[in-house]
């Protein structure tokens, strides 16, 4: 059964700015779910839905067995939300902010566990002072603390890394492959791609409300994904020569370099072929590689490509 289930799922604001459009998405216990897409795509939206703070338009959402709407208080006590924006009690202490939010869930005090979470995130020296005196990035520590203090089963991190510097990502990382290790459920939202790439099982892309595409990651990259072939040149090449032209290729650094995207999955990539042509025309090079393009590539591949209908039918 799913941890998460969300059926027919719609938004649209009182502007009448439909934010999204019906989506149906289930998410198991103990995934580390992506959502990507560029601003503006719905990622908040949905997470709100999910969360009880915004009310959808049409659709259901079950989060571990309770209904959002209906098991309100149920629900929500397995679900914790880190915000994009930073809401917290300026003039409190990490430590109370920390345990006032473990009470609002009705959760007995269980200060073990809060100096856990706390040490997780290297906030344990932090904890008697007040939070309008630390660091941006200290003050997301806080929040993920808050989202941690009532033991969810589930977590959504919205944007969790937006302007973070890399240290206080490859913790929050970190502690998101503890939480997983533990049962916890992760849903998060990114810009950054690297971040999918390095943390999620599964991906959803979403653009302009539509959830277009929902892939386990690893098959994704490999279904979608291109490499790239890159020939140093023994001698600059001026222009891609003649004889070439039945491969799509790019002169790159000065003419030095020949680059050549190719379908890794393709029956015939066209690499064999190349390079025989290469040595024909008498085309040396000094070495070459290849690599495998990034989801970021497959995601830009993705948002460029029109329409919408075709990607899904690429995806089955
Ligand atoms: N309360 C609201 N009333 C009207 N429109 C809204 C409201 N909240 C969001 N929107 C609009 O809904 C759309 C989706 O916004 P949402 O915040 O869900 O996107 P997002 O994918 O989270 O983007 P970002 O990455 O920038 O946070 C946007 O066009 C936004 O302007």
């Amino acid at each position: 059964m799913p941890v998460i289930d969300i059926q027919g799922l719609s938004k649209t604001y009182a502007s009448g700015l439909q934010a999204l459009k019906p989506i149906d998405l289930q998410i198991g216990k103990g995934e580390i779910f992506a959502l990507l897409g560029p601003n503006g795509a719905g990622k908040t939206t949905m997470i709100s839905i999910v969360c009880g703070i915004v009310t959808p338009s049409t659709g259901t959402v079950v989060a571990d067995g309770h209904d959002i709407r209906k098991n309100y208080r149920q629900a929500r006590q397995k679900i914790g939300l880190v915000p994009q924006e930073l809401t917290t009690d300026a003039f409190e202490t990490v430590l109370a902010t920390v345990r006032l939010s473990r009470g609002l869930f009705g959760k007995a005090p269980n200060d073990a566990y809060i100096e856990q979470i706390l040490r997780d995130l290297s906030l344990w020296d932090k904890k008697d002072s007040k939070i309008m005196t630390l660091s941006g990035g200290m003050k997301r520590r806080v929040m993920i603390a808050k989202a941690l203090s009532h033991e969810p089963d589930i977590l959504f991190l919205d944007e969790p890394t937006a302007g973070v510097d890399v240290e206080l990502r490859r913790d929050m990382w970190n502690l998101v492959r503890r939480l997983r290790e533990s049962g916890v459920t992760i849903i998060l939202t990114t810009h950054y791609i690297e971040e999918a790439e390095e943390m999620a099982d599964r991906v959803g892309v979403i653009l302009k409300g539509e959830l277009i595409l929902v892939e386990d990651k690893t098959e994704l990259m490999k279904k979608l994904g291109k490499k790239t072939l890159t020939l140093n040149l023994q001698d600059p090449l001026e222009a891609i020569p003649v004889g070439l032209a039945d491969w799509d290729l790019q002169l790159k650094a000065d003419g030095n370099e020949l680059e050549f995207v190719f379908d890794s999955n393709a029956e015939k990539t066209g690499v064999p072929s190349l390079l025989r042509r290469l040595s024909d025309l008498g085309i040396a090079f000094k070495d070459l590689n290849t690599r495998q393009s990034s989801l970021e590539d497959i995601f830009v591949s993705l948002v460029h490509r029109e329409p919408a209908q075709d990607i899904r039918a690429g995806a089955n």
